[in-house]
């Protein structure tokens, strides 16, 4: 098909290669680790994880139905798991950047070409602006919506702004699709308990051990 925009290139084979590359190491383990995650919370957690259940169960008849887009918009508890999954345990805790001009922060002066690291992890757990119970596994603080009250960058599992996450829709949606069908066919149990979470930092968040859930088949 011919370019209409005459400032419009094909893509070289390289460059091509390249992208699919970048999708599969930036979107691979990033959506597994995360919904493993996603999992271990619930099963840590059995009164959340039957909410989402009966969520997932009255909207899902049987298990050959198929996820739709529409579905999927009415899996509200079950975006509401996954955001908080994402927030106390975020798979990318830390973002770097480097700024191209000088500027003052909070009455420093910052010179160019300075690195900063943003803790998201840390930003996710401040009581100041998720309360006194910053620390607890709890979807239903995100059930209005994203925050209402809360700062729009409280809350940045996928970073922000022009270089955040460029998959993070089509993360939600396969996370949503994924977890549903989870829940939808097998009850998540473990042995782990919450409080005794330990944290290795390789990159992405990950566990300091397996994550350690065993799946019982649903009726
Ligand atoms: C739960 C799943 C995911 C999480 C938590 C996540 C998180 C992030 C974060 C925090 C960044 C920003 C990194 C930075 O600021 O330095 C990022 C960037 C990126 N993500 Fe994701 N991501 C996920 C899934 C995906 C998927 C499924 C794709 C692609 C299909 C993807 C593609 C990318 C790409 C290409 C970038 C670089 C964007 C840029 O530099 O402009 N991610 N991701």
């Amino acid at each position: 098909m011919p370019l209409t925009d005459p400032s419009a290139r094909h893509f070289s084979d390289e460059e091509i290669s390249d992208h699919i590359y970048t999708m599969i190491v930036a979107g691979n383990e990033t959506s597994a680790t995360q919904l493993a995650h996603a999992c271990l919370l619930l099963a840590m957690h059995p009164e959340v994880q039957a909410k989402a259940y009966e969520e997932v169960a009255g909207l899902v008849f049987s298990p050959d139905q198929e996820i739709t887009i529409e579905l999927m918009k009415d899996l509200h508890y079950v975006e509401c798991v996954l955001k908080e999954a994402m927030r106390l345990m975020p798979v990318a805790p830390i973002v770097g950047r480097q700024n191209l001009a000088e500027i003052m922060l909070d009455g420093h002066r910052i010179p160019k070409g300075s690195v900063f690291l943003f803790h998201f992890y840390a930003l996710h757990r401040r009581k100041d602006v998720w309360g006194a119970t910053a620390d607890e596994f709890d979807p239903d603080r995100f059930l209005g919506g994203d925050g209402g009250e809360r700062h729009p960058y409280a809350h940045l599992p996928f970073s922000g702004g022009p270089r955040g996450c460029i998959g993070y829709r089509y993360a939600m949606m396969s996370l949503k699709t994924l977890l549903a069908q989870i829940l939808r066919s097998y009850e998540l149990t473990t042995n782990l308990r919450y409080e005794d979470i330990r944290y290795q930092y390789q990159i992405s968040l990950n566990l300091a051990f397996p994550h350690a859930v065993q799946l019982r088949r649903r009726n």
